[in-house]
Order: structure tokens, then sequence, then C-alpha cells
């Protein structure tokens, strides 16, 4: 094996470490637990591309998430890759990446559109020509709904599609098989394909892209058109990590990228780690689709965790019947707390473990509590606000900003006829939420028209509300609308707010109505526990309308704090380590959800806990028979035995290390006689250079090499720590 020539700070990499450190292969792959150091590797062979030479700009680093390239540069940081180096490196997520490539071909660069509204309208008249089209086609059952709901679902599949690249239909190929195999609807594939119709303009080129339009783009015009390949630099080393998260569009770029023989990939998986379903992510791109092009493969092992100690580690092999490994002399605690089914009193254990956390030393930012999905955070968000805990939520946001319970409070707002009180966005918000769950159909600009008017006369809002609903809804929720009328009428502002708003969901059916407005059965049913978790808090507070609608107002106005707890749902918190996971509502039903295939909830479980570094708690009914059987999967009295023994022959291991003897993981013979680095102030580093030191520019730091003599440079010798 080669030797390496970079040696990282802070971390002596392993035998495993330093063959990918130096890997020669045109392609090496990496398929490793979680925590086994896969980022860390990458890391490693950047920086060791960079120590023999090759320019920062010379190496692509790819990634699929904001989260994954965060954690990317924190690794090439940690190691002691210079900032001013990790800033040249091109370090993109692959649609940014895409994105970056696609503007230096375009004279005219389309408008990029983050958000899904600023789509509405294309998706709108993508839909009024899809109709147009299909008028007389009955044999498609089209399905034409333009509430905002049945546009996010069709913005998701649209997205599905095109990271399948399954969006052109082959002579040969049928329409209704490749949908149901995309897992879209009929109405949804033509309606993509009118939507890209008025993307990409036969004359005028890309006319604007919204998120992964450029992955699918670029993915398109490399196949399409090869040669443009000669207008993208050519980068020597490329390394992908969370290659898990890889779908087709992404592939088809790798694959462009590759066939140029000067590049050489490291890219790195976890096959338990494929989550990301939504965007067609599969555990195929970890082998069989790079076999499918390329001869010579090399694959790479890292079989221990550095994450952590031995008990968790086997605990997630349990978990998942595989072999998992810990090389920390740590002994990483699993705390199982049972909790009460009922009211404030679930989220009571979670509380007191945090404080205990802090008590014993810990830091609330190295907290994280992971959801299994958003409805759970009403509780949670209730729970820790009371027991004054700040936290920070990272991919969602907070529970009263979320459709079904700003309907709710545009409820309350109706029977307090209040809705005039509240500032322009939170009326903007209730209303939106009004004209979804009595499906409305409504134009964007119109709807603008409403919220004006409305501003100036708050209480034309049932007259909106009758008239809208009578013109573009059901009959069903034209009686509904008049029957919450009739409610919110008759309701004074001391009613108990429980008692007013049982009755209103009742009235809505919100069970059948969510199941209709979003279509997909699991995210139906987060919708449902999201209201059924409001009206719980509504009956545990016993306040009347208006105290429960102005705490809602007051809540919101509590600012988040920097220095707080993480509280996300698990899939945002990939790639990502703390050094303390709490995982609560592990209950049958909850984790795993029976909505979502069972191999995306084994592997969602999978990536929440092997977060933890030092202590994962997790969260328990009290009532043995309601909890989630992957605690069980877990066997955490079965491996206990085994995980002490290895803890404790790991610490013999580390204190062997420690007075000098040899280890298993020590390369000797790179790692005798270690170079020395030094601080050098500017004006001295032509005498320094004079006395035989050398620069990194890796690490951006002069050094005494391997074997040197430290007493010639003992001005600049950093002082001992
Ligand atoms: N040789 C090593 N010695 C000690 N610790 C290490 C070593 N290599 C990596 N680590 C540590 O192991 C932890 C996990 O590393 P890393 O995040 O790279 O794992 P990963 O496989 O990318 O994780 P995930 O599967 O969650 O993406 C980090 O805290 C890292 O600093």
């Amino acid at each position: 094996m080669i030797r390496p020539r970079f040696f990282p700070k802070n971390l002596l990499p392993t035998p495993e470490q330093q063959a990918i450190q130096c890997a020669q292969q045109r392609i090496s792959l990496i398929e490793a637990n979680a925590g086994a150091a896969k980022t860390t590797t990458l890391a490693l062979r950047i920086g060791e591309a960079l120590t023999r030479g090759l320019a920062p700009e010379q190496i692509l680093g790819l990634v699929f998430t904001p989260e994954a390239l965060e954690v990317l540069q924190q690794r090439l940081l940690e190691l002691g890759v210079a900032l001013a180096v990790v800033r040249r490196l091109a370090l993109y997520r692959v649609e940014d990446f895409a994105q970056q490539v696609l503007t230096y071909w375009e004279e005219q660069e389309p408008p990029r559109m983050t958000q899904i509204h600023a789509l509405q309208p294309m998706m709108l008249e993508a839909q009024e020509m899809l109709s147009q089209r299909y008028a007389h086609r009955e044999e498609f059952y089209l399905e034409i709904r333009s509430h905002h709901v049945a546009l996010s679902q069709f913005y998701q599949s649209q997205l599905r599609l095109k990271a399948r690249m399954d969006l052109r239909l082959d002579e040969d190929e049928d329409l209704f098989e490749k949908a149901a195999l995309a897992g879209v609807t009929v109405t949804d594939f033509l309606w993509a394909q009118q939507y890209e119709r008025l993307r990409q303009s036969p004359y005028e080129g890309v006319l604007f892209r919204g998120p992964f339009d450029a992955t699918y783009d670029l993915a398109c015009a490399l196949l399409d058109q090869p040669e443009l390949l000669a207008h993208i630099p050519v980068y020597r080393v490329i390394v992908v990590d969370e290659l898990h998260d890889a779908n087709e569009a992404a592939f088809q770029i790798l694959r462009a990228l590759m066939s140029r023989q000067q590049s050489y990939l490291v890219a790195a998986g976890d096959k338990d780690q494929v989550i990301h379903q939504d965007l067609a992510a599969e555990a195929t791109y970890l082998y069989e689709r790079f076999a499918a092009y390329f001869d010579s493969i090399a694959r790479y092992p890292l079989s221990q965790t550095y994450r952590h100690g031995p008990y968790l580690a086997y605990a997630a092999g349990a978990f998942k019947k595989k072999r998992v490994e810990s090389a920390l002399p740590l002994a990483t605690q699993i705390h199982v707390h049972p909790y009460a089914m009922t009211g404030a009193a679930m989220s009571t254990p979670l509380v007191q473990a945090i404080q205990l956390w802090v008590q014993q030393g810990g830091t609330l930012a190295a907290c994280a509590v992971l959801l299994r999905d958003t409805h759970q955070s009403v509780a949670i968000e209730n729970a820790l606000m009371a027991a004054n805990i700040p936290y920070r939520l990272e991919g969602m946001v907070g529970y009263l900003q979320r459709d079904e319970i700003l309907f709710l409070r545009a409820l309350l707002a109706l029977a307090l006829k209040d809705y005039g009180e509240v500032n322009l966005d939170l009326r903007r918000q209730m209303l939106r939420a009004l004209v979804l769950f009595f499906e409305i159909d409504i134009l964007p600009s119109e709807f603008e028209e409403v919220v004006e008017d409305l501003l100036v006369s708050p209480q034309l809002l049932p007259v909106f509300l009758r008239y809208q609903v009578k013109k573009t809804s059901s009959i069903k929720n034209v009686s509904r609308l008049e029957k919450i009328l009739a409610l919110a009428q008759s309701s004074a502002p001391h009613h108990m707010a429980f008692d007013f708003l049982n009755e209103a969901v009742a009235i809505m059916d919100t069970v059948h109505t969510a199941k209709r407005l979003y279509v997909l059965e699991h995210q139906a049913q987060v919708i449902q526990k999201s209201i059924d978790a409001f009206m719980d808090l509504a009956s545990q507070q016993q306040s009347d309308l208006h105290g429960l609608y102005q705490w809602c107002i007051d809540r919101e106005k509590i600012n988040q704090q920097p220095v707080a707890l993480h509280l996300s749902c698990v899939a945002q918190a990939k790639g990502k380590e703390f050094e303390h996971v709490l995982l609560p509502f592990l209950a049958q039903g909850e984790f795993p959800s029976a909505q979502s295939p069972a191999l995306i909830e084994q592997n969602l479980f999978y990536v929440a806990i092997t977060r933890a570094q030092k202590r994962l708690s997790l969260f328990v009914p009290d009532k043995a028979h309601w909890v989630s059987d992957y605690v069980a999967a877990m066997s955490l009295e079965q491996v206990k035995p085994l995980a002490q023994q290895r803890l404790q022959q790991l610490r013999v291991e580390a204190q062997q290390a420690q007075k000098g003897a040899p280890t298993v993981r020590e390369p000797q013979a790179v790692y005798k006689t270690p170079r020395i680095d030094l601080v050098v102030p500017f004006a001295e580093k032509d005498q320094a250079k004079q006395r035989g030191a050398r620069w990194d520019p890796v690490k951006r730091v002069w050094y005494v090499p391997a074997g040197g003599d430290p007493s010639r440079f003992e001005r600049w010798l950093k002082a001992p720590r």
C-alpha cells in the first residue's frame, strides 16, 4: 500500500482509513455502518489529494443535503485542512453543482424558484393545458384539483419522476404501468409532462427552475449531448458522501463526470440509511449502478464505528441484524423511560431526562430530540416551553404555523369574531387554511385580493366563505360551513375552547377531509394526529375560546434562542451526531408508522439511534403492549454482557496505547517519528525555511519534517496545551 502523506490533526487514521486515503483505483466505493467514519475518511482522501499537490479547485466534493455539506466541511476543518483551502475546494450539494454548471453554459440564467408557491402559477397553467388536452379522453380518469394540497402532491410527484429520470415515455412503454412503478398517479404523470413542456421551451430553452430541476436538466443534457461534458472543469478527485441519497438523475451526472479517464472517484454510503424514497433514493447506487457502467471498482470496508461505544453499536447491530463493531472505549448509555399515555404527562420524563443531563454537566446544544413526524412536536414544544428549555427547530416550522392548526385557530377567530385583530401575515395564513379545509378553488391572484379586502372589512369573512364555498366547493362543504358559522355565532368568548373545537372538528369530519386533501395516507394521518394533539392541549388547558386563541398568539412571539436544544425530525439529523439523543413516543403506530414502507421506517429508526455519542434516551409507553417493537429489536439486555466485555478490551487497548505500547491500530512505520507543526510569524518564514522547516499548503502551517531535530526550531514550537 502507498503510504499516506497527509497526517490529520486530532485523529489517528486506522489502516482501513489509510487504505481509502491512498486508494488508487478509478472508482472506490465504501459501504459502511453509521458512524464508521465515512465522512471523515472522505475528508482524509481530500487531504491526501491536496498534500500530493492537487489544487483545491481540482477536487470535487458532492453531497445531497445541506446538512451533509456542513458535516463534510466540519470534518475537513477538524482534520486540520485550513479554512482558506476548504473554501477553495469545489464542495457542493449535487443540485448546486448542477446549477453552477448550467449557469456557465446558459446565455441567460433562467429564474430560480426555490419556493413551491412561486411555482404555483406554472403548475396551474400546466394543469389547465392538461385538462384541455385530455378533455375528451375519459380512459385516463384525470382528477383535476387545484387546491394547494393537490398542488403540493403534484409537486412531489414531478420531483420523483425527474429524480428517477422517468418522465419520458418511450413508444413501447405503458403509461399506467410507468406511473404505478414510479409511485405517482396517472394524472400527475401527464401533468408533469405538460409542466415540463411549459418549463422547457423548444425555442427559448429553460424558462424557470424549481428545486432539483438543475440536477434533472444537467443529467438530461449530459445524456442527450455527451459532448457538453467538455465544458465542465476536469476534476481529478471526486468524493461523494451519503451516496445512499443518490437517485438516477444524480447518478447520471456522476457517470458522465467519471467517463473522463483522468478522474478518480471515492464515494461512501450506508444501505441502511436510505430514507429519501420520495426523491427516489435507492441502495443500488452504492454498487450495482456503478457496476453496470464501469469495469474496475474497488470496494473498501470501514468496519468499526467511532461515534459511540460498544453498547449502542451492538444494539444498533441487533436492530438491523448486521455486524456492528465499535472502536471507542466509551460507555455510551441507553436509558429507557416509560411515559404515561395521557395528556401532558407524556412529555414529563423527556423534560426530566434533559434536566438531568444538564445537571450532570451536559449542554443543551449537545442534546437533540428527534421525532418520527412533525405532529409529535405539539406535545414536545409545549413541554419544553413550559419547562423553560430553549430549543431550535430544524427543517420544520413550529406547530402553530401548520395548516391544520391554523385552521383550528381560524375557527376560533370566527367564533370570537376577531379575525381583524391579528397581524396581516397571520390573517393570510388563517385564510389560506380555511380555503384549504373548505376546499375552495381560488386563484392565487384572487386570494390576494380577498386578503386585501378583508383587511379593510374583516367582518366580511363569513360572507366571503359563503360565496366561495357555494361557488367552487361541494354541497357537503356548503352544509358544513353553515353549521360551523351557526356554531361560531352561538359561541361566546367565555365558552370552553375544547367544547367548541370538538364540535367543529366533528362537523368538519377532519379524519376524512384530511385524507381527501392530503391524499397520501401517512401525511393525512400526521395531520389528524396534529389536530388531536392540539385538542388535547385545549382540553388540558381548560381555557375558554379567548384564552386559547390569545395563548397561541402570545406563544408565537417567543423567539428561538441560539444556544438551544436541537429539535427536528429524524430525517433532518442524518449525517449529524449529538452527545445526547432523545427519541420520544416510541409507541405502536407512531414509530414505525404503518403508512410508510417497513424498510424506510427501519432505516429511519437506525439513523435516529445512531446519532448518539454518549447517551441515548428512549421514551416508551408505560403499557408494555403499546411499546414499539423496535425497542425490543435492539435486544438491549442480551447485548449488554458482550458490550461490557468489548468495552473492557477497548479500555485496555487505550491504556496500552497511552503508555506507548503498540496497538493494532497504530501504523508504526508512518507514525514513529511524526512531523511537528510550528507557529511561525509571517516575517520569520524565511528564517524557518533556512533551518529546514517546510510549508504545508493544506494545513497552511510550517512544520519540522518527520525525523527532523526540533531543537533547531524551539522558538516556533507551539506551547504545550
Ligand atoms: N480514526 C478515528 N479515530 C477516532 N475517531 C474517529 C476516527 N475517524 C473518525 N472518527 C470520529 O467518528 C465519528 C463519526 O465519523 P463520521 O461522521 O465521519 O462517520 P460517518 O460514517 O460519516 O457517519 P454517518 O453514517 O452518520 O454519516 C466522528 O466523531 C469522527 O470524528
